[in-house]
């Protein structure tokens, strides 16, 4: 059985035409990436696998579990448990320093997760761990917010767009740092990019068209 399924989805944002998607299937520890012009529907496809929105028709599989079937409020506690979300933009708390954003993190999937410290460690944060996240460099920010996603030893990693405002150095140790830790965690890895230099590292990949 496929980890991770999504078939024959599509959607209608409101006044717009409707997008359809390809399908994905992926393992655990496989990744691919999310391409298409801009427009073309890459956020929305996104969105829907996070069940973020409800597809108008098809179906979305993490686990064996028909996500497209599920209210919202079980909807809201199967992503909290299994779904691990990366923004473009980090959106860290700023009031609280980088272990309490994990801690956060933690507390609202309800889950054991990994431990904290140790995770730091290996995204290279073990220093930054008592830091106000204010004080982040760009790269070490989008780290902590990978850290954030991964917390909770989720069984699939979404990630929007998460090297476009990020120097080379920073983007290649981000994609990395996804793909060991989707491979030790055994989840499955799904990036929307526009990022050429992201492609060198994930040759697997759907393209959203739209029609
Ligand atoms: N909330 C919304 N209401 C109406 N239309 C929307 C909404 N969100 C997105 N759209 C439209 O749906 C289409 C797909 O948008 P989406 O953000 O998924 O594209 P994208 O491929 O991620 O684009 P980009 O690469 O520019 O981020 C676009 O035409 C967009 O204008």
């Amino acid at each position: 059985m496929m980890l991770f399924e999504s078939k024959n989805l599509t959607y209608s944002h409101p006044g717009q035409l409707p997008l359809s998607f390809p399908d994905i299937s992926l393992q655990q520890g496989e990744s691919m990436l999310v391409l298409g012009k801009s427009g073309s529907g890459k956020t929305t496809l996104l969105n829907l696998l996070a069940g973020l929105l409800q597809p108008k028709s098809g179906e979305v599989i993490l686990s064996g579990k028909n996500m497209a079937a599920m209210n919202g409020q079980q909807l809201d506690l199967f992503r909290g448990k299994e779904i691990g979300i990366v923004f473009q933009k980090p959106h860290l708390l700023a009031a609280l320093n980088v272990t309490e954003n994990l801690q956060m993190a933690h507390f609202f999937s309800k889950k054991e997760g990994q431990d904290i410290d140790k995770l730091l460690t290996e995204l290279g944060l073990g220093e930054k761990a008592k830091s106000s996240v204010l004080t982040l460099s760009e790269g070490e920010a989008q780290r902590v917010s990978i850290a954030r996603a991964l917390a909770n030893s989720p069984k699939l990693i979404l990630a929007d767009e998460p090297t476009s405002s990020l120097d080379d150095e920073n983007t290649e140790k981000v994609i990395q740092l996804l793909k060991t830790q989707a491979a030790k965690i055994g989840a499955a890895l799904i990036i929307v990019t526009h990022d050429q230099r992201v492609k060198m590292h994930i040759p697997n990949f759907v393209e959203v068209k739209a029609v």
